[in-house]
């Protein structure tokens, strides 16, 4: 059973937040802007609802699961890949690579066109039972294009133009981009991208689904979750709390000038998914001089970094806390030093119930300070609980941009780098 809910008494309740009446001057419009995204549904709320990419993406983690393979790389940048390391961060074993029997390749992650980073991947994997997977939408992000022919050449010397092929795929746009080119010359295998799915809301796609499967995740489990929430949200439309959450944090930025949010989840194994959200909003709402700033954290260890800024720095912060109600492979601390009063208290306590004690004591102590804070309670880290989780904060995200007046599915703003990036690598027509 998923138990997921928003809390935001601290956004009402807290001294400066947000009045009852502004919610209810601003309902027309969150009901306006819900109608027109439930009656003119963007792509991503489809994908909880089909197999159709979960089977050819489960078929193809089962032949790379039971190939010999030893390791995966997952090639992809942006929304093609936030999603999927979040994933892979928040539901395998932190030191998944380092697991004898993790029964599955281990998982590498090329986004950043770093040599280090590439170099060391190259240093770990066994190349001749190497896959990789390069994902990217448009078919030609000069970082994940860039990672790809070095990890192709390298496939290439170990095992030749037919291992390479053999143990390449391309999760792409369906019809256009120089990926797809190079895929039909080469024959290699592909997963679709849908194009109506935007790379930051594509994490349900292949994207996602692929490295999750090959990893032995419960890729079902993710989509059943995210099919809950949607299906809740077509029912409650405008009273959902996740959609309420859109007007919750719109209002605090447009009429407290709270313009950053920051997402501080209090377990280790989110803290790539408060970055997979800080690229959502972002990117979806920072348009025309409009958006809040998303910042990830992670409590308790930003407790001891940025406490102090939010308690007592500007007041231009909205603080989401999300708390884990049961957290996987809990310890219990054990009795001693009890001579010792600031030590012995801890002893028969366990490590998720101090970390737990603590989130809410940062919720009280920013609220008592007069710091609008709000939390997002899991049941559990698991696929449902995620999925669900990924589909309530997209839903969020596109509703927030019918309040801001901006569209939440284009990037123009990115542009601009790119282009000067093509001109100086020499780039024919840059
Ligand atoms: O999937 P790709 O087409 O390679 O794009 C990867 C990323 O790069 C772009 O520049 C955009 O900023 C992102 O929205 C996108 O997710």
């Amino acid at each position: 059973m998923v138990r997921v809910s928003f809390d935001y008494t601290n956004l009402l309740e807290v001294e400066g937040g947000i009045r009852e009446s502004e919610l209810s001057d601003l309902r027309p419009r969150l009901e306006r802007a819900t109608d027109e995204h439930l009656q003119d549904p963007p792509g991503f709320t489809r994908l909880p609802h089909t197999r159709d990419l979960l089977t050819p993406s489960k078929a193809l983690a089962e032949e790379i699961r039971t190939s010999g393979a030893t390791d995966f790389v997952h090639v992809g940048i942006g929304g093609s890949s936030l999603g999927p390391v979040a994933l892979h961060r928040a539901l395998n074993h932190p030191y998944y690579n380092a697991l004898a029997e993790r029964g599955g390749p281990r998982m590498h992650f090329a986004e950043n066109p770093d040599p280090n980073t590439l170099h060391a991947i190259l240093d770990l994997v066994e190349l001749e039972s190497t896959w990789i997977n390069v994902v990217t939408k448009s078919g030609s992000t000069a970082e994940t294009m860039a990672n790809f022919l070095v990890l192709r050449r390298a496939l290439v010397e170990a095992s030749g133009e037919a291992g390479y092929r053999e143990r390449t795929i391309f999760t792409t746009d369906p019809d256009s981009g120089y990926l797809r080119e190079i895929a039909e010359r080469e024959k290699i295998r592909t997963l679709p991208i849908p194009q109506d799915v935007g790379g930051r809301y594509s994490v349900l796609t292949p994207v996602g689904l692929l490295p999750a499967a090959v990893s032995g995740l419960d890729a079902e489990a993710l989509l059943s979750g995210a099919a809950s929430c949607a299906n809740e949200i077509a029912e409650r439309r405008a009273e959902h709390p996740a959609v309420l959450g859109a007007a919750m944090h719109y209002l605090m930025d447009t009429s407290r000038g709270r313009n950053i949010r920051v997402m501080m989840p209090y377990a280790d194994a989110l803290e790539r998914f408060a970055a997979w959200f800080v690229q959502l909003w972002a990117e979806s709402l920072g348009k025309e001089g409009k958006g809040s700033t998303p910042l990830g954290a992670v409590g308790t260890t930003d407790q001891h970094s940025q406490l102090q800024l939010y308690m007592e720095g500007p007041q231009d912060k909205v603080i989401e806390l999300i708390e884990v109600e049961n957290h996987p492979n809990d310890l219990e601390i054990p009795r001693a030093y009890e001579d010792l009063e600031g030590v012995g208290y801890l002893g028969g306590h366990t490590v998720a119930e101090l970390l737990n004690v603590e989130c809410d004591a940062t919720r009280r102590s920013l609220a008592e300070a007069g710091r609008p804070n709000c939390t997002i309670r899991l049941g559990t880290v698991d696929e449902a609980h995620l999925g669900y989780l990924i589909y309530a904060l997209e839903a969020q995200t596109a509703i927030a941009g019918g309040l801001y007046g901006v569209n939440p599915f284009d990037q123009p703003g990115v542009e601009a780098g790119k282009r000067i990036t093509y001109s100086r690598m020499g780039r024919p027509g840059y």
